[in-house]
């Protein structure tokens, strides 16, 4: 049985020199993430080809997921500073005598008393005292602060425009590259979702939309908001930066849960094997953590900093892919009841994995955009699934997807011609038994077949 859930990767000054880019792919990353809250268009280009590079080296698809900064605010340029606990540091608009806190929002916002948090509450403190553009923090924890990390207020939300102007500039730059996905930060509603979409049909692209839940009204709102996404992420990092870290284990189902229903592949995210931006191996309770995540049903588990800026990259991808190898051994996710209006075709898909559950069929399927994989998907059918698509972005898209094999790129096809294409590729032998099916389209006749070979 391959390997259902995927390891995702987060590209950064630790992982993207091209000899580790490799090695990063070869232990088990079935995709990329470029995070645009650092670094530079050029860096960017730049690990954008060393990946389709290594498409043709190693002959697999890998998605990008373009990961946008979103309404937030971040720390200015400056030298980090270690704080201990009890120390006070001062946050001032433009920098001069403080730590710089480029946003007018964050002063419009904080107050005496508030918890502030940096980087994704690694470090948190109490706000003492504020004067006109200043505010005075007493560190709580001990840490560094360095430049350009998240800063929250404990219980608050940001009030600015999504997709910010930076959000257009990068996502212009991201279509341009044409990335597979487009994630945005900070989510708080489906209009968020909607105004990214237009954005990008504004640009001539079929990206799909990953929305990043990390907010308090993404949260209460994550039925609409997995509704109006293409896939949704469990930002872990700034949630916990909002939400008291003890309800971290019911949002993370709560949010799963709801992208499931929606038949919208989920990405837990962060911290996932934190111990190893410094160490070689894993602490016991990071290895049951991604257990969890994969018997929670996520379509894949995504690092962050242990990737990217890590002292170990290419030892935590080796380790997410064996616990995830490991944790769906004799395992599979139960199957999820579907809400939110279902459509013939995913009635149709449904269908289908129960036919094919029945025989002991293997499922192959032909994709056009990646959306019958989806269908097909979201039922976590126990038994192998080929899917076949019309050229390799639809590939990349598909192999974020829990379970999908991508079985190779074909043109417009009928079902004999896809029964032909899997012996030819030896994905099934004699005796095998297939169910083959076309995406389903209103307009496509002969979507369905049995053959036994
Ligand atoms: N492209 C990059 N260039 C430089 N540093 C990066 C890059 N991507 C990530 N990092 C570093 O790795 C840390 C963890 O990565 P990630 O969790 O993706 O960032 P963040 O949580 O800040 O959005 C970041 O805070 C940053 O210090
Ligand atoms: C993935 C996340 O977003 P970022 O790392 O960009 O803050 C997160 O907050 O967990
Ligand atoms: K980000
Ligand atoms: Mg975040």
């Amino acid at each position: 049985m391959t390997r259902r859930a995927r390891v995702l990767a987060t590209l950064g000054p630790a992982s993207d020199a091209p000899d580790v880019m490799e090695a990063v792919a070869a232990a088990g990353a079935d995709g990329f993430r470029l995070n645009f809250s650092h670094g530079t268009h050029e860096q960017k280009a730049a690990e954008i080809a060393g990946i389709r590079a290594l498409e043709e080296k190693l002959g697999r698809h890998f998605p990008i997921m373009g990961d946008l900064q979103g309404p937030t605010v971040r720390l200015g340029d400056f030298q980090p500073v270690q704080v201990s606990r009890g120390s006070r540091v001062t946050l001032a608009r433009d920098g001069g005598s403080g730590i710089p806190v480029p946003s007018d929002e964050f002063f419009r916002l904080v107050e005496v008393g508030d918890e502030v948090t940096f980087e994704g509450g690694r470090i948190a403190a109490r706000v003492v005292e504020r004067s006109g553009g200043t505010v005075v923090v007493e560190a709580l924890v001990e840490g560094t602060l360095a430049p350009r990390k998240t800063v929250a207020i404990r219980g608050k939300e940001y009030d600015l425009p999504s997709p910010t102007e930076k959000d257009m500039l990068d996502l212009k730059f991201i279509v341009e590259q044409g990335l597979e996905y487009v994630a945005l930060s900070f989510v708080r509603s489906r209009e968020d979702v909607r105004r990214l979409r237009e954005a990008l049909s504004e640009l001539g692209s079929d990206a799909w939309v990953i929305a990043k839940v990390e907010t308090i009204p993404g949260v209460e709102n994550v039925d609409s908001v997995a509704e109006e996404s293409d896939a949704v992420l469990v930002a872990r990092g700034d949630l916990g930066a909002k939400f008291p870290l003890e309800d971290m284990p019911f949002i993370q189902t709560r949010i799963v849960d709801a992208a499931r229903a929606r038949g919208r592949p989920v990405i837990v995210a962060t911290q996932l094997l934190d111990s190893m931006m410094e160490n070689p191996i894993p602490t016991r309770s990071e290895v049951v953590d991604v257990f969890t995540a994969v018997r929670d049903g996520a379509d894949a588990v995504l690092l962050t900093g242990e990737t990217a800026a890590g002292r170990h990259p290419v030892e935590s991808v080796e380790w997410a892919s064996r616990i995830v190898a490991r944790a769906e051994e004799g395992y599979a996710p139960r199957r999820m009841a579907m809400d939110g209006g279902t459509s013939i075709y995913d009635a149709f898909a449904l269908g289908v994995v129960e036919l094919a559950e029945s025989m002991g069929a293997k499922i192959v399927a032909y994709s056009r955009s990646g959306n019958t994989a989806r269908r097909i998907a979201r039922h976590r059918p126990s038994v192998d699934t080929y899917v076949f698509t019309p050229d390799a972005r639809t590939a990349r898209k598909i192999s974020l997807i829990w379970g999908v094999i991508p079985a190779g790129i074909l043109g417009a096809t009928d079902l004999e011609g896809l029964a032909n294409e899997v012996v030819r590729r030896g994905l099934a032998k004699e005796g095998d038994r297939l169910v083959l099916v076309r995406g389903v389209q209103k307009d496509t006749t002969d979507m369905l077949r049995v053959k036994v070979l």
